[in-house]
């Protein structure tokens, strides 16, 4: 037996010594990936790529979010076809929600990405005044891009337009959910942006979970708040960092003093996009009694306005995104009260926009987050009880308000927390690239959009650079520590100084008129020396 083992270690030796005598790195590497699943090949590749350094050059990354660019613009066609048969988007629809947003997001990284990454001067204190100290943003690595179903576009290269920014590679993994989607996207991104440094790994949930037992340097997922633990979970086995955009049920307060007919159509908008399932989407309204009946009156005729009589038949309308969801959400509706809509058709993943009446707390509609077009109307009997309800619950993604007394605002926003906070409208927040765009709590970790995604996907790497001159200035740290040394240091560095532009030149002016009354001194006073003594 020990004889047949030797042999089989001898024959290995061989073999490996043949191997890395007459294969090239790349024939090595194809004999070792036989051997790896297409996740560990993906995401080898990625790192064998971004070991290159070729991302690392600013131009390149710029390229890579040019030739996105340019997908958008070529392939609206396809993307909306998938769209369409996804989640019933018309192809304005798809553009309007989707990829519009994407392509803005892309201009402002071209036209800002040289300034996001170049080293960001800082103030300093006295003890570091003559160094030079900066952040040095720099990339982490290879990036997990998670995406979920229901803005499959929006969400899932939001995050990889972030990750290019920055100088990664990254992996991304549509949701398997919008299956028709997450093949296009599979076919259509390596053909214009590097296939090595962005690979696109579909699958479901035994790929995704293969995925996550490979080692990453930042894991970013966006979807439920329950799968966001076992993403946090994996990444911990490697101590990679994530950012999780998740969701929950976010309130909307309407004041009894507002123009009713105008927040409802703003809510109307807001809690039937897309169907429902927007992350941001008003989970539920929070309204005073006296109210509760020209809420469901306005937003009555604003459904009507917006989808027909039939919003069955209404291209603008869009369906439940597959039969698991349209039961899931069905089942809400057991123990409520309809006062609009309610009709609903499963072959077809429909179910009307819905307003329910008179909810409570314990209601089923109100133990988990919709993503559906249920709109509960919770009476309260003021803003005091609003508030005491919201609080109740998990931090929402987002919280919104309706009134026209910039008190009840700044109450609602000064005495609750959330990801977001938008007073007066629905949704709109999230177009705002120079707002940041994530959860608290149970609703996320980390925010991203525009430049706070070129952050959160980079490394801000602290850098300070020293002369090796003026070692006289360091005797105050040096031992023997004494009184008098810690009040020179209490002065140095408790003193800051921001030398910007004009400090340094007012800094240099000062110099030089206290060079010039040296120099003046001195010449004085050497004119009135003896010429016996000038010379020596
Ligand atoms: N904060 C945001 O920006 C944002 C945006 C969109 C959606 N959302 C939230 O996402 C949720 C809807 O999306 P979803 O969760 O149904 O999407 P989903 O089912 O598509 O899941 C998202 C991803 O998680 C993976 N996944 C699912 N189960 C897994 C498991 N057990 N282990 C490992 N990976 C798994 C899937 O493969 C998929 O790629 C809602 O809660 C919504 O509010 C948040
Ligand atoms: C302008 C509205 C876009 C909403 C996109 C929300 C993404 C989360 O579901």
């Amino acid at each position: 037996k020990r004889a047949a083992v030797g042999e089989l270690c001898i024959f290995k030796v061989i073999h490996l010594f043949l191997i890395s005598a007459f294969c090239s790195f790349e024939e090595i590497f194809f004999i070792w990936s036989q051997k790896m699943s297409r996740e560990q090949q993906a995401v080898a590749r990625a790192r064998k790529a971004f070991e290159t350094g070729r991302s690392k050059s600013v131009e390149y990354r710029i390229n890579q979010l040019k030739n996105l660019q340019r997908l958008f613009s070529e392939r609206q066609k396809e993307i909306a076809a998938a769209i369409k048969k996804d989640l019933n988007k018309t192809e304005v629809g798809a553009q309007f929600y989707e990829t519009l947003g994407l392509e803005g997001e892309i201009s402002l990284f071209i036209k800002n990405l040289k300034e996001w990454a170049a080293p960001r001067h800082v103030k300093k204190n006295l003890l570091t005044m003559s160094d030079t100290v900066y952040i040095h943003p720099e990339p982490l690595g290879v990036v997990l891009v998670i995406g979920a179903w229901n803005y499959p576009w929006a969400v899932t290269i939001r995050p990889l337009i972030g990750a290019i920014a920055a100088g990664n590679a990254a992996v991304v993994k549509p949701s398997e959910v919008c299956v028709h989607t997450s093949k296009v996207m599979e076919d259509l991104l390596p053909i214009y942006i590097d296939k090595e440094l962005y690979p696109v790994v579909t699958g479901g949930v035994p790929e995704t979970q293969e995925l996550l037992r490979q080692k990453f340097d930042h894991i970013f997922y966006t979807g439920n708040s329950t799968v966001g633990k076992v993403i946090m979970e994996a990444a911990a086995k490697h101590l990679t960092p994530v950012t999780l955009e998740l969701g929950g049920k976010s309130p909307c307060y309407i004041d009894k003093n507002c123009d009713i007919s105008i927040a409802c159509r703003r809510v109307t908008w807001g809690k039937y996009s897309n169907c429902g399932q927007t992350c941001i989407a008003p989970d539920y309204i929070l309204c005073e009694p006296s109210i509760q009946n020209r809420v469901i009156e306005e937003v009555k005729k604003c459904i009507k306005e917006f989808y027909t009589d039939n919003p069955k038949t209404c291209p603008d309308y869009g369906r439940i995104i597959n039969q698991r969801h349209f039961k899931r959400v069905m089942a809400m509706l057991e123990d409520s009260n309809i006062a609009v809509g309610g009709e609903n058709d499963e072959s077809d993943c429909y179910i009307a926009p819905t307003v329910l009446r008179d909810v409570k707390p314990e209601a089923k509609v109100m133990q988990e987050e919709i993503f559906g077009p249920l709109l509960p109307i919770l009476p309260v009997s003021s803003l005091d009880e609003a508030i005491k309800l919201i609080n109740k619950g998990e931090k929402p993604l987002a919280l919104y308000v309706f009134s026209p007394d910039n008190k009840v605002i700044e109450r609602m926003r000064d005495e609750t927390s959330s990801g977001g906070f938008l007073a007066n409208d629905c949704l709109v927040h999230y177009s705002v690239s120079a707002l940041p765009f994530g959860g608290v709590g149970n609703s996320g970790i980390g925010c991203y959009h525009g430049k706070f995604s070129f952050d959160r996907l980079s490394h801000l790497r602290g850098c300070l650079v020293k002369k090796l001159k003026m070692e006289g200035v360091n005797d105050m740290r040096y031992p023997p520590h004494t009184l008098k040394k810690l009040g020179w240091a209490r002065f140095f560095i408790l003193n800051t100084v921001d030398v910007g532009w004009v400090g340094r030149m007012a800094l240099l002016a000062a110099l030089v008129m206290v060079a010039a009354v040296v120099i003046q001194v001195m010449t004085s006073q050497m004119r009135h020396l003896p010429l016996s003594l000038t010379l020596s």
